[in-house]
């Protein structure tokens, strides 16, 4: 695609805020938005009113991060219970209407194959690398990238925080960014390189990005309410946290604190899986990793593993692995995949963010 093209096309973006307002000036669009809506996007809790649950239990429902009826069918009872003025009866009653409206039984494999048909990839800005994805990172689940530092993992991060703007004709997922940056590494002076080379509008795209710095794993964990929360009033199409575990590794200390954090990662891992469920947003998460010191190191000639144990491992549905090559190249290995093989390739690093190696590089 040309340049002209490329820029022709993304005018199409524009201000994600101000396209909903332009729809917003015409009443007869504004219904068919809002019918859109009610058909594909998340459903606001405040359906689940009525029948013993009140305006108040909604609040303090939304208060604790539940923002839409997806969030409720999708939680164990349990974590209802921890919500302040939620009792086991009203628990149960709000399991039973979210049921009434979230699909949760059996599908048959071809629908299941259809819907899945329909997933969008969002474009890492290498064509190698989206090719190696099976077309980019996908939305709907948690894409984990591990490696060491300087390999390109907050490059990765920055160049999806703009790509996820693009219209989906582009490789994009037409949606704003929820950044959540754990190290201070988020630099907005990149976005503006990246956003020019496609052509959108600086301004507008550093605007359709939510940044946030944590500073500590709890901090880390009540973002994730406002996140979803901020998820529930417009469009986001992706949610980094960059890097997960940095935050768990100061926090918590020694084997005596191991299984408090390992809690503690388990509940924010499944916080990050409903977020995708629920807004069907990509979720993209960047690991450090450290020396291999069991048994399976021998065998292997570069023995780092991503930390996190197998909590992260587990939740995570696709794992990359990025390692160094020469100068600005890198290499993103398919670490566990549930439909990749173990194949691997080659990307760059440029000023205008992840791409593929040009032939000047050699
Ligand atoms: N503007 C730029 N143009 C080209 N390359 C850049 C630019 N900015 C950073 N880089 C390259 O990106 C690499 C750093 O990558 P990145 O920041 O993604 O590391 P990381 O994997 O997140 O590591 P860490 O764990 O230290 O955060 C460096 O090698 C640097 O040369």
């Amino acid at each position: 695609m040309s340049n002209h093209e490329v820029i022709e096309d993304s005018q199409r973006v524009m201000n994600l805020e101000e396209e909903h307002q332009v729809n917003s000036g015409n009443g007869h669009v504004e219904q068919e938005q809002e019918e859109d809506d009610e058909m594909f996007g998340p459903m606001p809790i405040s359906k689940l009113e009525g029948n013993g649950i009140s305006p108040g239990d909604i609040r303090k429902l939304m208060e604790a991060g539940y923002n839409t009826v997806e969030a409720i069918a999708y939680t164990p009872k349990r974590a209802l219970l921890t919500v302040k003025g939620i009792s086991e009866i009203k628990a149960d009653k709000l399991l039973a209407e979210a049921s009434k409206f979230v699909p949760m039984g059996f599908t048959t494999a071809s629908e299941f194959h259809h819907r899945r048909s329909e997933l969008i990839c969002i474009t890492t800005g290498s064509k190698k690398l989206d090719t190696l994805l099976g077309g980019g990172i996908e939305t709907g689940s948690i894409t984990e990238v591990f490696g060491e530092f300087r390999t390109g993992k907050s490059q990765l991060c920055h160049t999806l925080a703009v790509t996820c703007q693009l219209p989906i004709d582009m490789g994009g997922g037409e949606g704003k960014c929820l950044y959540i940056d754990t190290e201070g590494t988020f630099r907005p002076i990149r976005l503006v390189s990246i956003a020019k080379r496609y052509g959108l509008n600086e301004d507008d795209t550093l605007d359709n990005v939510a940044y946030a710095r944590a500073y500590n794993a709890d901090h880390q964990l009540q973002l994730l309410n406002q996140a979803a929360a901020m998820m529930s009033e417009s469009r986001f199409s992706l949610l980094i946290v960059d890097s997960i575990m940095a935050l768990y590794r100061t926090d918590f200390s020694g084997r005596g604190e191991l299984s408090a954090r390992q809690m503690h990662v388990a509940k924010y891992m499944r916080t990050l899986q409903r977020l995708a469920d629920e807004f069907g947003i990509a979720v993209l998460i960047t690991n450090q990793v450290v020396a291999q010191v069991d048994a399976s190191a021998v065998f292997n000639p570069d023995p780092k593993k991503p930390i996190g144990g197998n909590i992260v491992a587990h939740s995570s549905t696709t794992r990359l692995s990025f390692k160094k090559g020469k100068a600005e190249q890198r290499i993103c290995k398919i670490y566990d995949s549930p439909c990749l093989p173990e194949s691997e390739c080659v990307f760059a690093i440029y000023e205008d963010g992840i791409g593929d190696p040009r032939e000047d590089d050699d």
